[in-house]
């Protein structure tokens, strides 16, 4: 979906911004997937990100589909009042698209719990995602990175406290993943620049390290059935789910 968002801006004048949700498959669950601000979203990058939301969700074997969304805008240079107006035309304008049993919103580039409240605030999901609190939702993408991290570098029997990493970007994914690799003492090369339960923070990440370890795991084993890198093996992997639970759906591929 397409939509036109036109806001008030703080000098009184009126912007028009172009904004997108692309839901690419919803086979194997609701679909998921982040909204990013930047200037450089279009219909053809929102697409691939939304693809590549259905094959990373299949190989890390969670029960969701793919989804993506986002404005062309540029962040840094609107006020927080006009991030709030924008946020909400926005979610007023897909507002029958998402839900907790369709399409499950998240922070991306340009975009942090503030937007999700915003967009919490306009639609009608607020009363089941209230319930994780605004650290988790901020810090989940970035330990989940250092949990996956830890699976595969267990493989060779080291630790994050045995490495040197490079830390390209530094916003809300790359502060977090970060703060847990200096919490683990992992060395620093150099640095560049949600959802309806009730588990509590220690529950969560214990969940989060449980998938990511064992979708490391599956794409291991996918890689020495085929003999192939763990690129090929982890698309492989997410191909085969979502190829899977279509045919159980009975759909056509
Ligand atoms: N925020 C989240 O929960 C999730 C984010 N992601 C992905 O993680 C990545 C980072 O997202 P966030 O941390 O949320 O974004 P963010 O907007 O908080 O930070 C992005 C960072 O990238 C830097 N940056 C932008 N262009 C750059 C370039 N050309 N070279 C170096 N640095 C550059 C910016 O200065 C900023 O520090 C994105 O690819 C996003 O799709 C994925 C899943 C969830
Ligand atoms: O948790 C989410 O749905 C956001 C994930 C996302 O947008 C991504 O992995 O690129």
């Amino acid at each position: 979906m397409q939509v036109e968002c036109t806001i008030l801006k703080d000098d009184g004048t009126l912007s028009c911004f172009v904004g997108f949700r692309i839901q690419h498959d919803n086979a194997r669950g609701p679909m998921k997937g982040g909204i990013r601000y930047h200037p450089d979203v279009d219909p053809d990058e929102v697409n691939a990100l939304a693809q590549l939301m259905t094959w990373k969700t299949a190989v890390a074997n969670i029960p969701y589909g793919g989804a993506k969304g986002g404005i062309g805008c540029r962040p840094s240079e609107m006020s927080t009042n006009e991030l709030e107006r924008l946020t909400g035309v926005f979610t007023q304008k897909i507002h029958d698209l998402i839900g907790i049993h369709s399409d499950v919103p998240a922070p991306d580039m340009g975009t942090n719990s503030q937007t999700m409240a915003w967009i919490l605030d306009e639609s009608f999901m607020g009363i089941h995602l209230q319930l994780l609190q605004e650290s988790q939702l901020e810090s989940a993408t970035g330990l989940g990175v250092v949990f996956g991290t830890e699976a595969l570098l267990a493989e060779y029997g080291k630790l994050i406290s045995d490495m040197k990493f490079v830390i390209q970007d530094f916003g809300n994914v790359g502060s977090w993943t970060a703060k847990f690799i200096y919490e683990r003492g992992g060395y620093f090369e150099w640095v560049q620049n949600i959802q309806g339960f009730m588990w509590d923070e220690e529950k969560v990440n214990h969940e989060l390290q449980k998938y990511m370890r064992r979708s490391f795991l599956d794409v291991k084993a996918m890689c020495q059935t085929l003999n192939c890198s763990l690129r090929m093996g982890s698309f492989t992997s997410g191909v085969n789910r979502v190829a899977r639970a279509t045919l159980l759906r009975g759909w056509q591929a």
